[in-house]
């Protein structure tokens, strides 16, 4: 939890319990549904929740904005980001019904009023999102095919709508074909080790190779 101060200072009181509570919920919820590896729920904080805040680092969401989280597991990155943006629209899909449920659980333990969850395959959703975030669900080439038509053509932010997908190791192969990427390695906002080798991919809608 110190680690989330010490990079988000300004949390306010129910961010703050919100972000406390995570530990509690997600060990309950790992006893009886196996979301989060063993390992990683010892470690929630650094490998999950400032993690996922690390898009937040790169892009900032603005009240009233609508993002996607396309295969969001336990919850990743799409709960910690709504904890860290009230006021911001989340929808966060995914094709397993337990993990959802899981979610589900989290959304209501944290009393999260911007968090809309669907079991689906992400092809099956429509609707139009200012950004679509994830981590660890496919290739981008994939990825990009399944959500290239959600994304709003209107773009409110600074940086055009588009896709910020949390990735590690060498991209160079993998985001050949995307001249348009921009790549944001995460240890330029945060030291720990975990980071050395994590980074948020930005791809601006409208890809053409
Ligand atoms: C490795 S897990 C990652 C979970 C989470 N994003 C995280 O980083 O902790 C991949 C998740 O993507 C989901 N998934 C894979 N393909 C999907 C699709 N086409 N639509 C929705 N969910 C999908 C799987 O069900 C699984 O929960």
């Amino acid at each position: 939890m110190d680690l989330i101060l010490k990079y988000f200072p300004q949390l306010t009181d129910i961010q703050k319990n919100q972000f406390h509570k995570l530990q509690e919920l997600y060990e309950d919820w790992n006893l009886k549904i196996n979301v989060v590896s063993r390992k990683d729920i010892d470690e929630l904080y650094i490998r999950h929740v400032l993690h996922s805040l690390g898009i937040a680092k790169v892009q900032p969401f603005l009240p009233g904005s609508k993002i996607l989280d396309v295969g969001t597991g336990g919850g990743f990155p799409g709960i910690p980001l709504a904890i860290l943006y009230p006021e911001v629209n989340f929808h966060l899909v995914d094709s397993i019904g337990k993990k959802i449920k899981v979610v589900d659980e989290v959304v209501e333990g944290l009393q999260l009023e911007n968090v809309k969850t669907t079991n689906a395959r992400v092809e099956e959703v429509s609707g139009k999102y200012d950004f679509i975030v994830s981590r660890a669900v496919a290739q981008m080439e994939t990825f990009v095919h399944w959500v290239n038509d959600k994304i709003a053509k209107k773009s409110i932010h600074d940086r055009k709508n588009g896709i910020l997908y949390l990735k590690g190791g060498d991209l160079s192969e993998e985001l050949k074909v995307y001249r348009n990427a921009s790549v944001f390695p995460l240890n330029d906002f945060f030291e720990e080790d975990f980071y050395e080798t994590k980074s948020v991919v930005y791809l601006p809608m409208k890809y053409k190779g």
